[in-house]
């Protein structure tokens, strides 16, 4: 597998593409593989190029027709497979019926088998991190329940007045502002209470689209409406840790304490040692690892957050402020190291930062495995080589992966 994601693509726009226009159906084209992003890349027979189509809703190995839905790049099109001609072993009828080609853009993997989606993403981890940090990877996707019902939080959007039945909630399209609307037994990813089967919307008086925000936390159901100020409190670790209702959780119910126990697992960590928590939201790592007797320091760049992390976990020093900033204050030497950065990653900076303090273990916890692949090629480059790497897929039914890596000298 060697094709990239198509947002990783540079190529220049195609104005003069007049094969093909958006809605033109192709094919029967052959899908070769997976790639990040949640499609599959498929090839047309003919042509010079054999151009690459980024195909939703398909499997490798499937004969498919495709409805294109942008063909405005010079390398490659989109489509969504609306004709499945010769299907794979590991499709499946998705559960929910708004899910599929010019539906809710939330579920993209809903037509692939629950061990099809492991392959899945499996395939485009180990593609990831040969293509882009040279690393053959031969772990496993490990799963948690629950696949169903797991989303803790939600964001809906109000259909169009007009909608039979009137007001209701909706999803956005894959890529566009369309919202489609929820059938009646809600979304089959949200958790029961929030699936969106009984709310009302107040109305939108400016004829926009209003977006409603729903949390299950375990303090109770939460139903926001533009910018609410709302903190919940949640349970993990043993522990009770306050959020904003719309700041950073994660979304599984088992992700917390799954996570932690990586890393933990991974960084093997000594009473009395010295850690750095960085990107720590409101102090998930940062407490796991206080638990365990390691002397802890935290550093996040949303402020609310850091206000929560030190009411959540006692005795660690968070510091609020952009990390490239704020880690040149830490103590110039630690011996641990967890960082969860957001999907863009690290960075270059941020890891010879890290290194420089020449930890004697690192967890890195990607949401992202493309920018975990680019800062590990950074780690190399600083002397630091993973150790392990553990895939969880701890968002079903999607194509999103989390990772973590523990890196050493
Ligand atoms: C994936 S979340 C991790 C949160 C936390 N570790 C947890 O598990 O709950 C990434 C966090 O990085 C923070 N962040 C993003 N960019 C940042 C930057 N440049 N400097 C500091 N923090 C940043 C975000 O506010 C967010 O809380």
């Amino acid at each position: 597998m060697s094709t990239s994601s198509p947002s990783d693509s540079t190529a220049p726009a195609d104005t003069a593409s007049p094969a093909a226009a958006v809605g033109d159906l192709v094919g029967p084209v052959q899908v070769e593989s997976v790639a990040h992003g949640g499609h599959a890349v498929a090839r047309l027979p003919q042509g010079e190029t054999r151009r690459v189509i980024f195909v939703r809703h398909a499997l490798p190995g499937e004969l498919v027709r495709v409805r294109l839905t942008d063909v405005s790049q010079a390398r490659f099109w989109r489509g969504d497979a609306v004709e499945v001609l010769e299907p794979s072993d590991d499709r499946v009828t998705p559960r929910c019926p708004i899910a599929g080609p010019g539906g809710c853009g939330g579920c993209d993997l809903q037509h692939v088998s629950a061990a099809g989606q492991g392959r899945w993403k499996q395939a485009v981890v180990a593609e990831q991190l040969e293509r882009l940090a040279g690393i053959t990877w031969h772990g496993h996707m490990e799963s948690p329940e629950p696949r169903w019902g797991w989303r803790r939080r939600m964001r809906y959007w109000a259909t169009e007045p007009a909608q039979p039945g009137g007001p209701g909630l909706g999803m956005r399209r894959h890529r566009s502002h369309d919202v489609v609307p929820l059938p009646t037994s809600g979304c089959a990813t949200a958790a029961p209470e929030i699936a969106g089967t009984d709310i009302d919307l107040p109305g939108w008086p400016d004829g926009s689209p209003r977006s409603i925000d729903l949390v299950r936390a375990a303090s109770g159901t939460e139903v926001m409406v533009d910018e609410s100020d709302v903190v919940v409190t949640e349970e993990a670790l043993g522990r009770r840790f306050e959020v904003d209702a719309q700041g950073f959780w994660q979304a599984h119910p088992a992700a917390v304490e799954v996570l932690s126990a990586a890393v933990l697992a991974g960084l093997e960590p000594n009473p009395g040692e010295r850690g750095f928590d960085l990107y720590c939201g409101v102090g998930v790592f940062a407490a796991a690892l206080a638990d365990a007797g390691v002397q802890m320091w935290g550093v996040e760049g949303n402020r609310a957050a850091v206000e929560h992390a030190k009411r959540n976990v006692a005795g660690v020093r968070f510091t609020a402020g952009s990390m490239e900033k704020m880690l040149a204050r830490l103590p110039k030497s630690t011996d641990l190291v967890v960082l969860d950065p957001p999907r863009t990653g690290a960075g270059k900076n941020v890891i010879s930062q890290i290194a420089s303090r020449r930890p004697r273990r690192i967890a890195y916890v990607a949401c992202d495995p493309a920018a975990l692949a680019r800062d590990l090629r950074h780690a190399e480059a600083m002397g630091y080589a993973p150790t392990s790497i553990r895939a969880f897929d701890l968002f079903p039914q999607t194509h999103h992966i989390e990772c973590v890596a523990i890196l050493a000298r």
